[in-house]
């Protein structure tokens, strides 16, 4: 019913849009043809289809059926090269490919062009996160993060995340046959995040909220009842009644000395700075918000898709659990790891870039020009977004020899992978600022998994949807048994 409602409204929404669009494009086309002729630059090569529509069901098409690069990106290259042009919701876009361009538009993040949401996402993690930060505001959030990712921060979080990982798995794991790999990892990711990033408990029904958020970041922005958006918005506003609730405990705890500001978690050192003036109690609730998002479907994708290389490459699923194996040996039973002992996961750590170099969580991002930009001999007026993909250089021969075939050697040590190819995680000021914490529950997690538990993929092929962060269609079911220690 809701998704029916979801169609109809999107109909409507996108034949005013249209109608709409087209008058307001072709008034912004004359004045950027204007420009355009005054510097006598051309824009790059490629189609721009219908107004408004453009090729938005061309992208939308491949991209759930997690074929965006094989059925949009790589056709257009190869007919128009590295950059071409489309349009995607009544907004022009210039699509990138390779480590010069990413190196170029990464770099040049709040100089040239800036991060671009959909307005949805921006109306849901609130306009005060840092996705939408720029100069001093954006450098203090990141600065308060990087805090507690320090390494000292790292070792006080090791432990906390084993916990958690031990505690959610005799939950959740123990005394069952099958579980779903995919949601036990997304509701770890969020304990993980909550309690050992941020320091705040996890309380029953809080997923479910947060989840309701999460679907509607992407969604059409008609706040309609019935429709995904609709429904996001009335769970951010309950987040955000519960989440002002904590911040306001915590100030008054931090105000009566009651809890020490500097402890190794995320919430006190925010609500300290919001004491201190350098940052508003909103900036506080919708990074909280943020923060859970940017974790929550990426972290769990990349634990997925480990475990779907070690099933399918039992050589390297013998070669990881050798390394864990080694690891537990030098230890007493019971005894915690430690962050040496994940400096030890090296062939692990290769396990998963590999993985995340084919099935990257996040496709790519775009930018928005600021300014009319030369690159390459073209123009990309200011206004027009800008696309770069993971895929434009993962897949890529130039950089990675037989670039379909899973080869965790690549990422040995000795072979350093030059900059701007391998982005997983981004690059440039905008790197992603969680990555240290996403290493760490991806590593625990494969550690407790596969010493604890022996387990078998249910569906090995099991397709992966996009929608628009990639996700396996039946959750990923697994077959699990504890192992006789
Ligand atoms: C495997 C897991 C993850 C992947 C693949 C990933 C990927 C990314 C990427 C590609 C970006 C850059 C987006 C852009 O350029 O527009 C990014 C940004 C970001 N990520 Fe992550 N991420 C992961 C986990 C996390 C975690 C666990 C956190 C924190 C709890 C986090 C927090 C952030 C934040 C705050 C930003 C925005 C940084 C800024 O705007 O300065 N991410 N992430």
């Amino acid at each position: 019913m809701a998704s029916e409602m979801d169609f109809v409204l999107t109909f409507l929404l996108s034949f005013l849009s249209i109608m709409l669009t087209f008058l307001i494009l072709k008034r912004r086309k004359n004045g950027s043809d204007n420009r355009m002729k005054r510097n006598k630059k051309k824009l790059p090569p490629g189609r721009m289809g219908l107004p408004w529509i453009g090729e938005t069901l061309e992208f939308y098409k491949a991209q759930r059926r997690n074929q965006l690069f094989e059925e949009f990106v790589q056709p257009r290259k190869a007919t128009h090269g590295t950059i071409f042009k489309t349009m995607l919701m009544g907004s022009p876009i210039v699509v990138v490919s390779g480590a010069a361009a990413n190196r170029f538009f990464l770099s040049n993040e709040f100089k040239l062009v800036v991060s671009s949401w959909p307005s949805t996402s921006v109306q849901l993690m609130g306009p005060n996160s840092i996705m939408e930060k720029q100069g001093d505001h954006h450098r203090y959030i990141r600065t308060v993060v990087a805090s507690i990712l320090s390494s000292t921060g790292l070792e006080a979080i090791v432990p906390k995340i084993c916990s958690c990982v031990k505690d959610h798995l005799r939950l959740h794991w123990q005394g069952t046959d099958v579980v779903s790999l995919f949601g036990s990892a997304k509701m770890l990711t969020f304990t993980i995040v909550l309690e050992c990033l941020l320091g705040v408990q996890v309380e029953s029904g809080m997923l479910e909220m947060f989840e309701r958020v999460l679907e509607g970041v992407f969604a059409l922005p008609v706040a309609l009842p019935g429709s995904k958006f609709y429904r996001a918005k009335r769970a951010r506003l309950e987040i955000e009644r519960m989440v002002t609730n904590i911040v306001r405990k915590k100030r008054k705890e931090i105000e009566g000395n009651i809890v020490d500001a500097e402890e190794g978690v995320l919430l006190p050192r925010l609500v300290a700075g919001l004491i201190r003036g350098k940052i508003s109690e909103v900036e506080v609730i919708d990074n909280v918000v943020l923060l859970v998002f940017a974790a929550h479907d990426t972290t769990s994708f990349a634990i997925a898709m480990v475990c779907r290389m070690l099933a399918h490459y039992p050589t390297c699923h013998s070669l990881v659990l050798q390394e864990h194996e080694d690891i537990m040996r030098g230890k007493r039973p019971g005894e915690a790891l430690t962050l040496e002992d994940i400096k030890k996961m090296k062939y692990t750590w290769q396990v998963t870039r590999e993985s995340m170099r084919l099935f990257p969580p996040i496709f790519g991002s775009f930018r928005k020009a600021i300014v009319d930009i030369e690159y390459e001999g073209f123009i990309i007026p200011k206004g027009w977004k800008v696309l770069w993909t993971t895929y434009g250089t993962h897949y890529d021969a130039e950089y990675f020899n037989d670039p379909l075939r899973f080869d965790p050697s690549r990422f040995e040590e000795a072979v350093p992978c030059p900059p701007y190819v391998y982005l997983p995680f981004g690059g440039g000021p905008r790197v992603c600022a969680g990555y240290q914490l996403a290493k760490l529950n991806i590593l625990i997690f494969v550690h407790f998994m596969l010493t604890l538990y022996d387990w078998s993929l249910v569906y090995p092929d099991e397709a992966i949807n996009t929608d628009p962060l990639p996700f396996p269609c039946h959750g990923m079911p697994i077959k699990v048994s504890p192992k006789s220690l």
